[in-house]
């Protein structure tokens, strides 16, 4: 009896979130040894003086990136300018410093990190920096220093913090052995680029920090992100932003994918939103903290197809790029995002026709788009 009593508890512990209430308290030595980032043992994670009725102050990381001025404008309407700050280690353009606070922050010094987070009382931080899966390929030992050494300082500042983190994944943590059509949340997943490395283990270790101290974390995997206004930053899913700029610009466009790779694709306000619902969730209806999302899937011929509705002058050619091809063939080719939909309500606005004529209107063609219909 005394053993099933035993086994039960340690169940518990390993088992239930950090809301259960019937969680053993957290162990005695909560964090990381002899680092200048020890924590003492009485610490608790969630002893800053906000509550969840108050303001938020939120650092986004990275933000100098495709998503993050987007981001960045998109919290600012719902926090107040000052109370969302931008930072990155390169320098903005003058339209996004003029725009709001904008400060620098590497995310490979974890002092500069801690200060920033302290002195302007960051209360949730969305973590943007990151090589992404083609650029990762040519140069592993940076990627693998921002997207996992830089995790681990993002990581231990939000416990050290009570900071609730936005980390977000990608389609890209599912490799070749995963089920590609769909992909469920929960099944093997074994990338073959240190992107997808670096994405499987911020998941694992998000979630063993919320596991284990608490620490609110909330990760939503994005499909490939299109934008109007941003360029992407060196991803498998490039394309299906540069053909617009292309087919404004000068009606052609060279694909460096091959025309019937199916990959998850979706539109940059519909990622936004799935990203500020996820954090502002109820945590009881979170019953996982990594989720799926998913909008459409598409091919780059599907994409031509429906931007020569449009352009009808435009002229797609294909130049496969091996590394990108590869990558695009181990990743999911269809999103199962089901239980983002059930436990939080998500839904997405922008299927392949509304992405399409929204981009070619943001890179005014209204004209085109006029004469095609
Ligand atoms: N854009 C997309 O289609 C998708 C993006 N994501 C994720 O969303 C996040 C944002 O993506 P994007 O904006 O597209 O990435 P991006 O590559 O355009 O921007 C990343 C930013 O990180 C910054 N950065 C690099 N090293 C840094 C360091 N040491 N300290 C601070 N910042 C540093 C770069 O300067 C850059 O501005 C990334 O974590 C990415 O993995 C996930 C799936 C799809
Ligand atoms: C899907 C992503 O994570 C990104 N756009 C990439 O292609 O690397």
């Amino acid at each position: 009896m005394p053993v099933v009593r035993v086994l039960r508890r340690v169940a518990c512990w390993m088992l239930q979130s950090p809301a259960c209430g019937c969680r053993a308290p957290v162990l005695p030595s909560r964090f990381l040894g002899t680092s200048p980032r020890q924590i003492p043992m009485d610490a608790n994670f969630h002893s800053t003086s906000f509550s969840e009725a108050d303001q938020q102050r939120v650092l986004i990381t990275g933000g100098l990136g495709q998503l993050g001025v987007g981001l960045a404008s998109f919290l600012r309407k719902r926090f107040g300018k000052d109370n969302v700050i931008l930072s990155d280690i390169r320098k903005p353009p003058e339209h996004v410093f003029l725009s709001g606070p904008f400060i620098y922050s590497d995310i490979l010094d974890y002092k500069n990190l801690r200060e920033i987070v302290v002195n302007n009382r960051i209360t949730w931080l969305f973590h943007y920096s990151a090589l992404l899966s083609a650029v990762g390929e040519a140069n592993v030992s940076l990627a693998r220093a921002v997207n996992i050494t830089g995790l681990h300082n993002v990581l231990d500042v939000a416990a050290e913090h009570g900071l609730r983190l936005f980390v977000p994944s990608t389609i890209g943590a599912f490799g070749p052995t995963s089920p590609r059509n769909p992909t469920p949340d929960l099944c093997i997943q074994r990338p073959r680029t240190i992107y997808g490395v670096s994405k499987v283990h911020a998941e694992l270790m998000g979630e063993y920090y919320y596991y284990r101290y608490g620490l609110d974390f909330r990760c939503l995997r994005y499909p490939g992100i299109i934008s109007a206004d941003s360029q992407p930053g060196g991803g498998t899913t490039d394309y299906a932003v540069q053909i617009f700029h292309e087919a404004v610009k000068n009606g052609r466009f060279e694909c460096n994918l091959k025309p019937d790779t199916r990959l998850p694709m979706m539109y940059i306000d519909d990622c936004l939103r799935a990203t500020l619902e996820v954090m502002e969730a109820p945590a009881e209806s979170l019953s996982m903290r990594t989720y799926n999302i998913s909008a459409m899937s598409f091919t780059p011929e599907e994409l031509a197809q429906e931007v020569l509705k449009h352009v009808p002058e435009l002229q797609v050619t294909y130049n496969v790029d091996p590394v990108r091809q590869a990558i695009a063939d181990s990743w999911p080719m269809n999103f199962d995002d089901s239980n983002a939909r059930k436990d939080w309500g998500w839904k997405h606005d922008f299927d392949l026709p509304e992405l399409v004529t929204t981009m070619l209107n943001f890179h005014g063609s209204e004209s085109r788009v006029a004469q095609a219909n």
